[in-house]
């Protein structure tokens, strides 16, 4: 039997005893949930869990391993993961490299044998709270001291955005997509790719006038880290350029549409994530099983009068799941039509997308 060398501690001072695992570092973070049953690459990777601690309800992770190819980012930034059981000898003839190695090279530390069914439960119960991931020895007084000192980091969006633009370029391409980077995962990129875009990726602090010179068919809002309104650039952008290109925006970038329309934005008890949430489609009562990941949501009775128009609801607890301005060529979804990891009922919103560069382009 291994002691239990590493401990969870949450606001509430409860305590969550276990074995470390990737990188040995003591971290202070939000502690939220995901019920995604595959994908901890992918969820480890995406750039919208920054200075976030993930609880993988799925009971075994990392038995598949890490692959080259199924990165979101390449360098991951997610604050911390904890899972029930760890298993660092994966069975895949793909892996290339284990979870904890992954968690290791990118500073990121991991927490494992924990019972993440009460840890899950107690975030649904209290909503979404900060934790303090240290050593089993610390007492706990002093770890809750240094988590009540540690401020709520701000800036994660400047911090996961490319600092210099890059190309991600496809063979006969038919259009040209700007895409703000906000945090991007990478499935976004090959989906617009795979439907004949060239994509340049763009700091989140790009201006208008920057944009223009691209000459973009259609300009994307990526998701990201962190609460919108902490976003003000990126919201003024949106009011500065809106109408002028058919816009797409998704999870936060959606939610930044809204607010640049005059919407509001509030955060969710302990957010939605996970790859089974049912979306209604309002035009026609479709429902999509949609991938999602977020802690914020758009309020519907903000709405009213901005020129925005509800076109998706979550089934589970009403909350707004999509947006659109029919009328300027833009929409934007709450979830993640790229899924990775995740269902690809919405994969139909890229192609709404091209529809809508295309007719631009032929009105032109
Ligand atoms: N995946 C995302 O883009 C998340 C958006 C935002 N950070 C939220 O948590 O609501």
């Amino acid at each position: 039997m291994q002691t239990l060398e590493r401990k969870l501690v949450l606001e509430d001072g409860s305590e969550y005893y276990g074995h470390g695992f990737g990188y040995p570092a003591d971290r202070v973070c939000e502690l939220v949930f995901n019920t995604s049953m595959v994908g901890y690459q992918e969820i480890v990777s995406d750039p919208s869990y920054t200075d976030q601690m993930v609880v993988m309800t799925y009971p075994l992770i990392g038995n598949y391993g890490i692959t080259d190819e199924d990165f979101e980012t390449r360098f991951p930034t997610i604050g911390a993961l904890v899972v029930r059981e760890y298993n660092d000898r994966p069975s895949n003839f793909r892996y290339t490299k284990t979870l904890s190695e992954i968690l290791e090279e990118n500073g990121i530390p991991g927490l494992w044998g924990v019972d993440t069914r009460q840890l899950t439960r107690s975030i649904r119960a209290h909503g979404s709270r900060r934790a303090i991931l240290t050593g089993a020895d610390v007492p706990r007084e002093a770890a809750l001291a240094r988590l009540r000192a540690t401020p709520v980091p701000r800036d994660a969006v400047s911090r996961v955005s490319c600092k210099k633009r890059w190309y991600a370029r496809t063979a006969d391409h038919r259009f040209h997509v700007v895409a703000v980077d906000c945090g991007i995962k990478l499935n976004i990129i090959r989906s617009l790719n795979r439907r004949g875009c060239n994509v340049t990726v763009v700091p989140w602090n790009t201006t208008a006038e920057e944009i223009a010179l691209y000459q973009p068919d259609g300009v994307f809002f990526s998701n990201g880290p962190g609460d919108p309104e902490d976003v003000g650039p990126v919201i003024e952008l949106i009011r500065a350029i809106r109408g002028r290109w058919p816009i797409f925006g998704i999870c936060l970038g959606h939610q930044l549409i809204s607010l640049a329309f005059g919407g509001r934005t509030y955060k969710l008890k302990f957010g939605h994530r996970g790859g089974n949430h049912p979306v209604l489609r309002l035009s026609d009562g479709k429902i999509e099983i949609t991938s999602q990941n977020h802690s914020y949501a758009v309020d519907a009775d903000s709405l009213a009068g901005t020129g925005l128009i509800p076109t998706h609801t979550n089934l589970l607890d009403g909350t707004v799941e999509g947006v659109a301005c029919p009328e300027e060529r833009i929409f934007s979804v709450q979830y993640h039509p790229e899924s990775a990891p995740g269902p690809q009922d919405s994969g139909y919103l890229f192609d709404q997308f091209i529809e809508l560069m295309k007719e631009d382009k032929t009105h032109a």
